[in-house]
């Protein structure tokens, strides 16, 4: 059975890597996903200037997943571009790039853009809006005018992490949206679901602190939601390649991300409970399961889902 991969000019040994926010922070957690059977790489979205995020208990997990409202710690951007100068690109790295506004995601781009390396930006479309508009990506027109900036300033290929959509009308609108882009070759869906929240029966209290308990939540929760925006934004956006983020924790969720039309699958929830190990189980679970269905390589079944 044949796991690799190769797209936008990179060749990949296993189709799974970490999701941006989980074992990415710092230089020490992304070696050890640079170590690991992960195929690749994502580092921490940053931000122009260090940030401490959010007061602390800020990720919890339960038995069907986790809820977060970190609130985007990270090093600072020069930390992650330094990292990605340095690297020795034997599996690809990508860059997730969250500014605080549109000037500080054109800046750290241009940044980037000069210094010419292998590395592909991954641009959050979560980050921070206008105060009193939603999350960038669920304010269709200012995302509009953002790619139009961010096309301007960036001349290479880039992707974006789409938040989940739930409305039909809505899922058209952004692939129309993002069809718009020649240098928008991806879209990593999703971002965790949003502003979940989750009590502690015992104490009658939230589990995390930020937000009176609000959080993203990801793992089991999600699955059936991040399949959906895969499908999706696959069917509707057949020139660009789909990652696929959500729910995964076996070789089954892998598999089934894949048959939606994921060109590759990101690890969040599960990740951040198992560690690194998790990508060489994940990956001997996934090629067990394309031997039993008799499949020899991951094109074999890539956006196969039958409907009824
Ligand atoms: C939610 C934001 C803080 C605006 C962006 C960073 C982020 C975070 C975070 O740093 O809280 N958590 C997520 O699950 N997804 C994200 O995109």
């Amino acid at each position: 059975v044949d796991l690799s991969l190769e797209w936008l000019g990179m060749r990949m040994a296993s189709p799974l890597y970490n999701a941006s926010g989980v074992m990415c922070r710092t230089r020490e957690e992304l070696d050890a996903v640079a170590g690991s059977a992960a195929g690749a790489l994502i580092t921490k979205s940053c931000t122009l200037t260090p940030r401490e995020g959010n007061p602390e208990p800020r990720y919890h997990a339960t038995a069907l997943g986790s809820i977060n409202s970190m609130g985007l710690p990270n090093e600072g951007y020069p930390y992650y571009f330094d990292y990605a100068q340095q690297f020795d690109y034997r599996k690809p790295l990508f860059v997730s790039v969250s500014g605080m506004s549109l000037e500080d995601n054109l800046f750290m781009l241009a940044d980037l853009r000069d210094r010419h390396l292998p590395c592909l930006p991954e641009i959050n479309l979560s980050c921070p809006n206008l105060p009193g508009k939603p999350q960038l990506a669920y304010d269709f027109a200012a995302t509009a005018e953002a790619l139009e900036k961010i096309s301007q300033v960036y001349p290479g290929a880039f992707g974006v992490k789409l938040p989940p959509y739930f409305d039909p009308v809505h899922f058209a609108q952004m692939a129309a949206l993002l069809n718009r882009f020649e240098g928008l070759r991806f879209v990593t869906c999703i971002n965790s679901v949003g502003n979940g929240l989750l009590i502690d029966l015992a104490s009658e209290t939230t589990l995390i602190s930020p937000k009176g308990g609000l959080g993203g939540l990801g793992g089991d929760y999600v699955l059936p939601t991040a399949l959906a925006n895969v499908r999706e934004f696959a069917r509707l956006m057949p020139d660009k390649h789909v990652i696929g983020c959500g729910g995964i924790k076996s070789g089954a969720e892998a598999f089934m991300h894949i048959l939606c039309g994921a060109t590759a699958v990101q690890i969040g929830t599960c990740l951040h409970e198992e560690g690194v190990g998790a990508f060489a189980r994940i990956q001997h679970e996934l090629a067990e399961l394309m031997a039993q269905k008799g499949y020899q390589c991951l094109a074999d079944f890539r956006g196969r889902l039958k409907t009824l």
